[in-house]
C-alpha cells in the first residue's frame, strides 16, 4: 500500500486541473449548454467475451428502457441486432443507444426537452439528476478494431470492462492505448466476479501494469463470509457494503455502514478502511485539493465526505494524459454492480463540454473546430493589418460565419424497417431537420428529411440535433460512415460552400490496407444490379471494406482487414440483402511488384466510344522503387503537385507513385492551356482521368492479378501530340490504363515480378510453461522473427510512450481467497503470464488461435495489426502460387 504519498502530494503543481472548455458552437446557447451538460457520450470497449453485451442489457432494463433483461446465451439482446451477431453471439455493428441515468421518473412520458439541472455540482453529485447517456456499444473482435476506432472518434469518455478471471486481455491493451490516443477518459468494471477463478486483486495489479495508470480502486469485492459466494461490492467511496439479492434482478440492494458490518463481518468493514486510505493516497498524489481535504480532516481518510472523493476522482480522470484509473466491481450476469457503475459514468465522464477541441483540416491544414469558428469572430472586429495566414492557403475567414452547423458521420447502418440510418454526431451548432448538408468528403449536398433519436429498438423523431448530441439522420442517400457534414446558410443544392470549408474534415482517420479478399459473382445477369447495389450500402457502413471490379474478367473482388471480417460481409450480402451471389474462397491478399524499369510506351485510343469517335494517346514507363516495408496508410489519394509543369500523385494504400509531366502546360497559368487543349478539356479533368487510368492498371497487376506495389508510374503528357478535338476523359482514361498496363506487362517480361506477402505484428499472451513452445512454434514452423519478450524494445509495448511503468507491489488490492498464489509480477505480467511480440506473415496466422489454445492449454490469447507486405523469396512465393493454382 502505498501510504505516506500525501505529505509529497502536497507539493504537487495545479497545473494537471484542468479547466472545462467552451462550449463548441457558432452561436453558444445557454439551452444548448444546458444540454451538453446533462449529455455523457460514451462506449464500452472490451476484450471479446468480457462481457459489454451482458452489461448494457443491464443498463437498459436499470434505466427502464427495456421492460426485461435480454441474454446474449439466448439470442434476445437490443444492442447485437444483426442476425449475424445474434447467431455468433458476439458484437459485429457498433449500436448507439440513448437512455437516462438515473431514470427519468415514471410520470414522464416523453423526455423532458430540457434537463432539470441544479445550478451548480459544488455540493450534490451530478448521479443526483437524470442524465442522457449516449451509449455506443463497440465490437470486442480484432477484425474489428477499425470499428472501434471509428466509434472511439465520437466518444466523450469509456467504460473498459474486464473479465475478472482473465484479467487485463490483449485486445483491451490495444484499444485502451488506442482511446488513451484520443485523451478519452476512462473508468474500469472488472466482470464476472461470479465465476470460478475470480482473481479481483491480479486483475487490478494488471490494469497497473499493461494499462499504465494507477488504479484507484472504489469497490471491492464482497465475498460472502470472505471466501463464499459473490454477493456485493464494498463501496471504498461511500464507506458501505452494497449486498445484491441472490436471483434477483438487481433493483434490490441493502446498503450496509461500516458500524454494521463491523458487526457481521469485521474482517470486510477492515478491508474497506483499507482501501479508502488506499484510495485518498493515490487522490492526493495527483489532486491538490485532495490534500486540502485531507488536511481539512485531520488527516483522518476516512473522514473526508464521499462527495468530495468523487470530485476528485472526476478531476484525475479529466487529466490529459489521463493517469488515475477508477476501478468497480460486479458480476452483470448476475446483477450485481451495474447500477453504481451507471452511476459514475455520470459523475466521472465528461461532458461534450469537458473535450479537448475536436481536430479538423481544412485546405490542407490541421487546426481545431473551434479556432475555425473563432476565427470568424475575431475577423468581424479587428481589421488585420496585414493578409490572414488562412486567407493565403485559401480560406476565406469570412466565410466561415456562414458555416451552421459541423458534424461527423460515424455509423452508416442499413436497417430493415427505416432503410439506411446515418448516425452523426454534432460538434458544432444544430442540424434541423430539412437542412441542406453538404459532404466534404464527397462534394455534394443532400436533404436530410428525418431526424430521430434512437432509445435501443425505438426511434423518436425529432426536430434537431444539437451541439455535442449523437443522433440519426435518415433518407440520406450518399453520406458515408466517416463523412464530415457541414451546414452552410444559403447553400444551394447544386452549390459548394466557399472559402475553402467544402474542404473541411472532422478527424480524419487512416484506414489500413486490406489483406484478405473474396470474389464475388452474381448468379444471374439480372441479379447483378441487386448485388450492387447492395454491396454499395456495405461499403456505405463500413469504409474498411474495398470493392474493384476487373472490367476484363468482370470478376469483383471485395477485399476487407480479416477473414472474420469478410464473413460477415458475405453473411450481410446472402442473408440479410438476399444478394443471389457466388462468393469465393477468402484469399489473403498478395501484391506484385515489378524488378526493372521499361523504356516510356505510348498508347494511341482511336475508336469508337458510346457511339462517338474519341481519341487519345498516352505515353507512360514503369519502375520499381525501393523495397523498403510498406506501412498501412490511408486511402486519399494525395496530390503533391511539384511544380509548375509536373504533378505527382501519392497513390498510398500500394506505395505507388504517380508523375505527370505536361511541359506545355502551367499548373498555375490556366491562360497556356488555351492554346494547347480542346476547349471541352480542362488540366485538372486530364490529370485526374490519367490517375484514375493509372490507378485501374495498378489494380490489377499482370504477374498473378494482384494489386501492383512499390511502383513509380511516369507518364509524358505532350499536349499536341496526345490531344485531339475527340479527346474525351473517358478516353483519356482508357488510354493511360492500356499504356500502364503495357509497360506493367513489358517489365514482366523482362524480369518476373515478385510477389509481396501481409506480414503481422503479433503480440501473443501464454502462460511460462508454453512460452518455449510458442516462441520455437513460431520461429521455426511458422517462420516469423520474434522482437521481444516481455515488452522490451517492442514496438506496441509501453517503452515506446510517454506512459508511466507502474511497479505492481505500491499498487493496493485487497486479498484474493480463489487466486493460486499471486504470482511473479516482477516481469510486469501477473500470474507468470508472458508476453511475446513477432513479425510473422499472415498466411502462417491464418487459424492460429486454435492451434495456440492447442499449445496454451486454452489460456493462450494474441492480437495482431497489419505491418506491411514484404517481397517472398522464390520457395516461398512458389509455394503460394502452386497453392493458388490448386484452388
Ligand atoms: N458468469 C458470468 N458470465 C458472464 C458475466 N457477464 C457476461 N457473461 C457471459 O459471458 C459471455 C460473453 O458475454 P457478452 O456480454 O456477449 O460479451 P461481449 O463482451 O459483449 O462479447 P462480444 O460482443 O463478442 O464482444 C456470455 O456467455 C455471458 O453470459 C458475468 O458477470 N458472469
Amino acid at each position: 500500500m502505498r501510504i505516506g504519498w500525501v505529505w509529497r502530494a502536497r507539493r504537487v503543481a495545479r497545473h494537471h486541473v484542468k479547466t472545462p472548455r467552451r462550449l463548441l458552437s457558432t452561436q453558444p446557447q445557454p439551452q444548448s449548454d444546458l444540454l451538453s451538460k446533462a449529455t455523457r457520450n460514451i462506449g464500452i470497449i472490451a476484450h471479446i467475451d468480457a462481457g459489454k453485451t451482458t452489461t448494457t442489457e443491464r443498463m437498459l432494463y436499470y434505466s427502464g428502457v427495456t421492460r426485461r433483461i435480454g441474454n446474449v446465451d439466448e439470442g434476445s439482446t437490443v444492442t447485437d441486432f444483426l442476425p449475424a451477431e445474434r447467431a455468433r453471439g458476439i458484437t459485429i455493428q457498433s449500436a448507439a443507444i440513448t437512455f437516462h441515468w438515473p431514470p427519468l421518473p415514471p410520470s414522464a412520458q416523453t423526455p423532458p426537452l430540457l434537463p432539470q439541472l441544479p445550478a451548480s455540482f459544488d455540493t450534490v453529485l451530478p448521479s443526483s439528476t437524470p442524465h442522457n447517456i449516449n451509449l455506443i456499444d463497440t465490437p470486442g473482435h480484432a477484425d474489428f478494431t477499425f470499428e472501434v476506432l471509428r466509434s472511439l472518434r465520437v466518444l466523450d469518455g469509456a467504460v473498459c470492462i474486464l473479465d475478472g478471471v482473465a484479467g487485463v486481455e490483449a485486445q483491451t491493451e490495444k484499444v485502451w492505448t488506442q482511446a488513451g490516443h484520443y485523451h478519452i477518459p476512462r473508468i474500469i468494471f472488472v466482470n464476472k466476479l461470479d465465476r470460478v477463478g475470480a482473481a479481483f486483486s491480479r486483475t487490478v495489479k494488471e490494469i497497473g501494469v499493461r494499462l499504465h495508470g494507477w488504479p484507484a480502486v472504489c469497490h471491492i469485492p464482497w465475498w460472502q463470509g470472505g471466501n463464499g459466494d459473490f454477493v456485493g461490492v464494498g463501496d471504498v467511496v461511500n464507506l458501505r457494503g452494497m449486498l445484491w439479492q441472490v436471483g434477483g434482478d438487481g433493483r434490490d440492494i441493502q446498503a450496509f455502514g461500516l458500524e454494521d458490518l463491523g458487526k457481521t463481518d469485521e474482517k470486510f468493514a477492515e478491508e474497506i478502511k483499507k482501501a479508502r486510505i488506499a484510495l485518498v493516497e493515490i487522490l492526493s498524489e495527483y489532486d491538490d485539493v485532495m490534500v486540502e481535504h485531507f488536511l481539512e480532516h485531520d488527516e483522518d481518510h476516512v473522514a473526508i465526505p464521499a462527495i468530495q472523493i468523487m470530485q476528485s476522482l472526476r478531476r484525475v480522470v479529466l487529466q490529459a494524459p489521463q493517469k488515475v484509473i477508477p476501478v468497480f466491481a460486479g458480476a452483470s450476469f448476475r446483477n450485481i454492480g451495474v447500477q453504481p457503475l451507471l452511476d459514475a459514468v455520470v459523475d466521472l465522464l465528461p461532458s461534450p463540454l469537458e473535450r479537448p477541441d475536436p481536430e479538423i483540416s481544412i485546405s490542407s491544414q490541421s487546426s481545431t473546430l473551434p479556432a475555425l469558428l473563432s476565427s470568424a469572430a475575431t475577423a468581424k472586429t479587428t481589421k488585420p493589418a496585414r493578409k490572414q495566414p488562412q486567407q493565403e492557403q485559401g480560406l476565406a475567414v469570412a466565410e466561415v460565419k456562414n458555416l451552421t452547423a459541423c458534424a461527423l458521420a460515424f455509423k452508416v447502418v442499413n436497417d430493415p424497417k427505416r432503410g439506411v440510418l446515418v448516425y452523426v454526431r454534432v460538434y458544432s451548432g444544430s442540424i434541423d431537420r430539412g437542412a441542406t448538408l453538404y459532404n466534404t468528403n464527397l462534394a455534394i449536398a443532400e436533404r436530410a428529411p428525418r431526424l430521430l433519436k434512437m432509445y435501443a429498438n425505438d426511434a423518436v423523431e425529432v426536430d434537431s440535433i444539437g451541439p455535442g448530441q449523437i443522433g440519426v439522420i435518415t433518407g440520406l442517400k450518399h453520406a458515408r460512415t466517416g463523412d464530415t457534414l457541414i451546414v452552410y446558410r444559403g447553400l444551394q443544392m447544386k452549390g459548394t460552400p466557399s472559402g475553402g470549408l467544402n474542404t473541411l474534415q472532422l478527424r480524419p482517420i487512416n484506414v489500413p490496407p486490406p489483406v484478405f479478399f473474396t470474389s464475388i459473382e452474381p448468379n444471374s445477369l439480372s441479379e447483378q444490379k441487386h448485388v450492387l447495389e447492395s454491396l454499395g450500402i456495405l461499403l456505405r457502413e463500413d469504409p474498411s471494406l474495398h470493392l474493384s471490379i476487373d472490367e476484363e474478367s468482370g470478376q469483383t473482388h471485395l477485399a476487407g482487414m480479416g477473414d472474420l471480417h469478410l464473413e460477415i460481409a458475405r453473411d450481410r450480402l446472402l442473408n440479410d440483402f438476399k444478394a443471389k451471389a457466388r462468393i469465393g474462397k477468402i484469399e489473403i491478399g498478395y501484391r506484385e511488384t515489378i524488378t526493372t524499369s521499361t523504356t516510356p510506351i505510348t498508347h494511341k485510343l482511336d475508336k469508337p466510344i458510346a457511339g462517338k469517335q474519341a481519341k487519345a494517346s498516352i505515353t507512360a514507363s514503369v519502375e520499381p522503387v525501393d523495397d523498403s516495408i510498406m506501412m498501412p496508410g490511408s486511402q486519399t489519394v494525395q496530390e503533391i503537385g511539384d511544380g509548375a509543369f509536373e504533378t505527382t500523385y501519392k497513390l498510398p494504400d500500394n506505395n505507388n507513385t504517380l508523375h505527370i509531366s505536361h511541359p506545355d502546360l502551367s499548373r498555375q497559368d490556366s491562360a497556356s492551356h488555351k492554346n494547347h487543349i480542346p476547349p471541352h478539356l480542362s488540366l485538372p479533368g486530364i490529370l485526374h482521368s490519367i490517375q484514375a487510368g493509372a490507378s485501374a492498371a495498378l489494380a490489377r497487376g499482370p504477374f498473378h492479378g494482384f494489386p501492383v506495389a512499390n511502383t513509380r508510374v511516369s507518364i509524358d503528357l505532350d499536349a499536341q501530340a496526345h490531344l485531339f478535338p475527340e479527346t474525351t476523359p473517358t478516353a483519356i482514361s482508357m488510354a493511360a490504363r492500356a499504356a500502364v498496363g503495357s509497360s506493367l506487362r513489358s517489365a514482366c517480361d523482362a524480369a518476373p515480378a515478385v510477389l509481396m506477402e501481409p506480414v503481422m505484428m503479433v503480440t501473443i499472451f501464454v502462460n511460462e510453461n508454453s512460452l518455449g513452445a510458442v516462441v520455437q512454434d513460431i520461429s521455426s514452423s511458422r517462420g516469423g522473427q520474434v522482437l521481444s519478450l516481455d515488452g522490451s524494445d517492442s514496438p506496441t509495448s509501453a517503452s515506446d510512450d510517454d506512459v508511466p511503468r507502474i511497479d505492481p507491489n505500491l499498487i493496493y488490492t485487497p486479498p484474493d481467497p480463489f487466486a493460486s498464489g499471486t504470482g511473479d509480477m516482477g516481469n510486469g505480467l501477473a500470474d507468470s503470464q508472458r508476453q511475446i511480440v513477432a513479425r510473422v506473415p499472415l498466411k502462417e496466422m491464418v487459424g492460429y488461435l486454435n492451434h495456440l489454445r492447442a499449445l496454451t492449454s486454452g489460456r493462450g490469447t494474441f492480437v495482431m495489426t497489419v505491418d506491411g507486405f514484404e517481397k517472398m523469396g522464390s520457395q516461398r512465393q512458389k509455394e503460394v502460387l502452386d497453392a493458388l493454382r490448386e484452388f
